[in-house]
């Protein structure tokens, strides 16, 4: 019996930048109508083999075919026809309908001729429906919700009609039910017999949905076996090459003093009316579904949107508007976007940690630089960093995820009084989330509080004192520990009663 050439094979690649190996030697492949998981550490080059997969990366050596055929070599960059990549970060243009989006691709080829709107409805509909979007093909992308933006770039990716395709980390910061949409669509995609490779930091979603995976680490494949010989535990191990602790830790019990007093908060536009107090050492919990108005309640507390109510830092108001006086009043604030706030993409890496805590790096006005070493590698111990090309490489040579610890991690060791975190594990790995999350409980045991905005329910529901559930712009609900069960979270964040 002859088998039929897999989708797509990797054969032995290896890929180096400026001398250091991100990935070598790495094999294996997709069949059709079969979802392989990539899973592996911040750092062990997952990206780059989607990359060199997707065609914008060239490797070394080795190469990728798709259903036994190379890929077609042109000038700068090499087409893989047949294959799409949904990716982390979307790609959308923003002011452009969902249609024009979609097609976007086919309309910047050259010779096309002038396309008319009818047409382009048309054609983009069928996608549409393929992925259950609820919208039609000529709403513009910037009024849709995050998890519905995903929808247009899976469309988007279908529209090819693609026999493979590649998804990475499609469901980070989204909610249970967008998870559950995107999900479904994979394994629709498996049943049309299209090949999957489906790279994921959520070990659930990876046992659900993969038949093999494909753990790297330090830039090798090191294991490649069926999802159901490996149980999580299993997996977690052959991933961070050590064993994990279940569960979450548990920070002691708050203490009486409030640090964060918040009445009547609002931004002007989607929320209202928000108030809630967090007391030292307290870990505050904000769930919600996404656009429910959990980031701008952050943003409003530290009053950078057009900020409306009152707003008490141990005892006092708070000058608001000015991040400055925030700051001083010991407020940290990590944002979602934090690799555009908080990271030097072409400066030293140890700059880019010691940058908040330079008091404690500088002697009489000069920048200590056995102090400011001492304290980044220990910073960078702390928060599991893979900077392979050491702490005097620039910023955009880590991985994603390695680049959001560094800007996570700064924040931590400098024990602010209130620190709020949104989204603070997104792309982040298994080993290194257990880390941020013994930095958390650490810093709340020693005092600080904090406020957690996170889509991950687990995590909110793991580590937090009392967890806030806002519905639409308020806050629906406060909830103990003890009845902060999924149910009644996503009964209050779907506007039910508590
Ligand atoms: N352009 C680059 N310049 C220098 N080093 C790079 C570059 N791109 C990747 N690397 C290095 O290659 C290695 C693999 O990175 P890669 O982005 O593939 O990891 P990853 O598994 O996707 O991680 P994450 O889960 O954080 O996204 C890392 O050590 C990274 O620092």
């Amino acid at each position: 019996m002859t088998h039929p050439a897999p989708a797509i094979a990797v054969s032995n690649v290896s890929k180096s930048f400026g001398g250091i190996a991100a990935v070598a030697g790495v094999s294996f492949t997709v069949a059709d109508g079969e979802v392989v998981a990539l899973v592996g550490e911040n750092g062990a080059g997952k990206s780059t083999i989607k990359n060199i997969i997707g065609g914008t990366l060239r490797p070394d050596s080795g190469h990728v075919r798709f259903a036994g055929a190379p890929a077609i070599e042109g000038a700068g960059r090499t087409r893989h026809t047949g294959v799409a990549t949904v990716h982390q970060e979307t790609s959308l243009f923003p002011d452009l309908s969902v249609a024009e989006n979609i097609l976007i691709d086919r309309l910047r080829a050259p010779g096309s001729a002038t396309v008319r709107p009818g047409h382009l409805r048309r054609a983009a509909a069928p996608v549409l429906q393929r992925v259950g979007a609820g919208f039609g093909p000529e709403t513009i992308v910037r009024d849709l919700p995050a998890g519905q933006r995903q929808l247009v770039e899976i469309a988007k990716a279908l529209a090819a009609e693609p026999r493979a395709i590649v998804f990475d980390e499609p469901t980070a910061s989204l909610n249970l039910v967008e998870r559950e949409l995107i999900m479904r669509i994979v394994e629709q995609l498996r049943a049309d017999g299209v090949a999957v490779l489906y790279i994921s930091h959520y070990l659930e979603e990876v046992a659900r949905l993969s038949q093999r995976v494909v753990v790297m680490r330090d830039g090798q494949v090191v294991a490649d076996r069926p999802t159901g010989e490996l149980d999580r535990g299993a997996l977690e191990t052959l991933m961070v090459g050590r064993e994990l602790a279940r569960g979450y830790p548990v920070a002691p019990p708050p203490r009486s003093a409030k640090t964060l007093s918040v009445r009547e908060l609002g931004d002007d536009v989607r929320v209202s009316g928000v108030s809630f107090d967090i007391a030292e050492g307290e870990i505050f919990g904000l769930a919600g579904l996404m656009g429910s108005g959990r980031t701008e309640v952050a943003r409003a507390i530290f009053g950078l949107a057009g900020a409306v109510g009152r707003v008490e830092v141990g005892g006092r108001p708070l000058r608001r508007g000015n991040v400055r006086a925030c700051v001083a009043a010991g407020m940290a604030f990590v944002t979602e976007d934090r690799r555009h706030e908080g990271l030097f993409l072409d400066r030293p890496i140890r700059e880019s940690l010691s940058l908040v805590d330079l008091d404690s790096v500088c002697r009489a006005g000069w920048l200590d630089g056995r102090g400011e070493r001492r304290l980044t590698d220990d910073l960078a111990d702390k928060v599991r960093l893979v900077a392979r090309g050491g702490l005097g490489a620039d910023g955009g040579s880590l991985s994603g995820g390695n680049q959001q610890k560094v800007v996570l991690g700064k924040w931590l060791v400098r024990r602010p009084r209130l620190i709020i975190l949104d989204e603070p594990t997104r792309g982040i790995d298994v080993g290194a989330k257990a880390e941020i999350y013994r930095l958390l409980v650490e810093l709340a045991r020693a005092g600080s509080s904090i406020l957690l905005i996170s889509s991950e329910m687990e995590e909110v529901l793991g580590l937090s004192h009392r967890v806030g559930v806002m519905h639409d712009g308020r806050l629906a609900g406060v909830l103990d520990r003890s009845q902060a069960t999924q149910e009644n979270v996503i009964r209050l964040a779907t506007g039910g009663a508590s």
